[in-house]
């Protein structure tokens, strides 16, 4: 790890994802007093964590203090407002870390010069150690601080690299927005369950219970996700019968590849 107690990964930033992944490490055992965490006004759960795990937090980073890592998961709009101030807490070995969408590496090396520099784009499930992460990162990072990024990365779920950054934008619209796709699937299937005659409590159990099943079970098993679908469609039963609905050619694919470009665009956008 390339961070300490003496340089710290400062974690500007601790809202929904950064604090997803600050739990995570913290439930992996990443040593607290080797984190600061920067941020006027956390959400009450992540002043909960920081307090239960003794992990300092400032409103701004104090003098004197050099990032082993700096940790950026502040909204891209704030970006440019907030990077000048960070600028004597970044020095030759300290790793800069991103996670906002669309922000391009360029934008951090105007800030910071050449110094080592990854773009990383994970998501909510981090939390759980379920996350999936993937970063870029730019020619000034070293082996070593890519061996921290993989670790880091390793201890809130699973994560790939990248190297053309351009891909960032689909895989921000795939995998960082995706969780929210997957919760908005679970309300939608509650809401057509009450329409067949459910009562709302148990159409939504019954949604998220089958939604959270069927994740475990694609986690666990080695099958490929169509033939775990395969294994649930009963020739001429009930499955087959949604799936055509599904499965149209105006069902969940048109649609979801309208979602998905929005996302990417922008995230395209967000580069401004
Ligand atoms: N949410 C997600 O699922 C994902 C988000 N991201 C990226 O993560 C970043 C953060 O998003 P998200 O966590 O959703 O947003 P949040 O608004 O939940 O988190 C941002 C946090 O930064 C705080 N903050 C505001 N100004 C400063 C400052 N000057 N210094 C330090 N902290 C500050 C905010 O406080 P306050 O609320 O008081 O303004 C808030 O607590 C974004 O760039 C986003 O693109 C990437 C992948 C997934
Ligand atoms: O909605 C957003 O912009 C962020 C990036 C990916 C998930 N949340």
């Amino acid at each position: 790890m390339t961070f300490s107690p003496e340089r710290p990964l400062v974690l500007i930033g601790a809202g929904k994802m950064g604090g997803a992944m600050l739990a995570g490490w913290m439930a992996r055992g990443v040593d607290p007093a080797a984190v600061l965490v920067v941020d006027p006004g956390p959400p009450p759960e992540i002043r909960e964590l920081l307090l239960r795990h003794t992990i300092r937090l400032e409103s701004a980073v104090p003098d004197g203090v050099k990032a082993g890592v700096l940790m950026l998961a502040i909204k891209p709009q704030m970006m440019d407002a907030v990077l000048g101030g960070l600028v004597g807490a970044v020095d030759g070995d300290t790793l800069v870390l991103s996670i906002a969408a669309g922000t391009p590496v360029g934008r951090f090396e105007q800030a910071f010069g050449q110094v080592a520099i990854t773009r990383v784009m994970p998501n909510t499930p981090a939390q759980v150690g379920r996350g999936m992460s993937v970063a870029f990162a730019n020619g000034a990072t070293s082996a070593a601080q890519r061996a921290t990024v993989d670790d880091l990365l390793a201890a809130i779920g699973a994560s790939a690299w990248i190297e053309r950054e351009e891909q960032m934008d689909a895989v921000t619209a795939v995998s960082g927005s995706g969780p929210a796709y997957v919760f908005y699937l679970v309300e939608a299937m509650a809401a057509a369950g009450e329409r067949a005659g459910l009562d709302a409590d148990l159409a939504m159990r019954l949604a998220r219970q089958t939604v959270c099943g069927a994740g475990e079970l694609l986690f666990q098993s080695e099958l490929e996700a169509a033939e775990l679908r395969r294994n649930v469609t009963s020739p001429k039963g009930t499955t087959e019968a949604a799936l055509k609905v599904l499965m149209a050619e105006d069902g969940l694919q048109p649609v979801f590849d309208r979602a998905v470009a929005a996302a990417k665009r922008r995230s395209e956008e967000l580069a401004g």
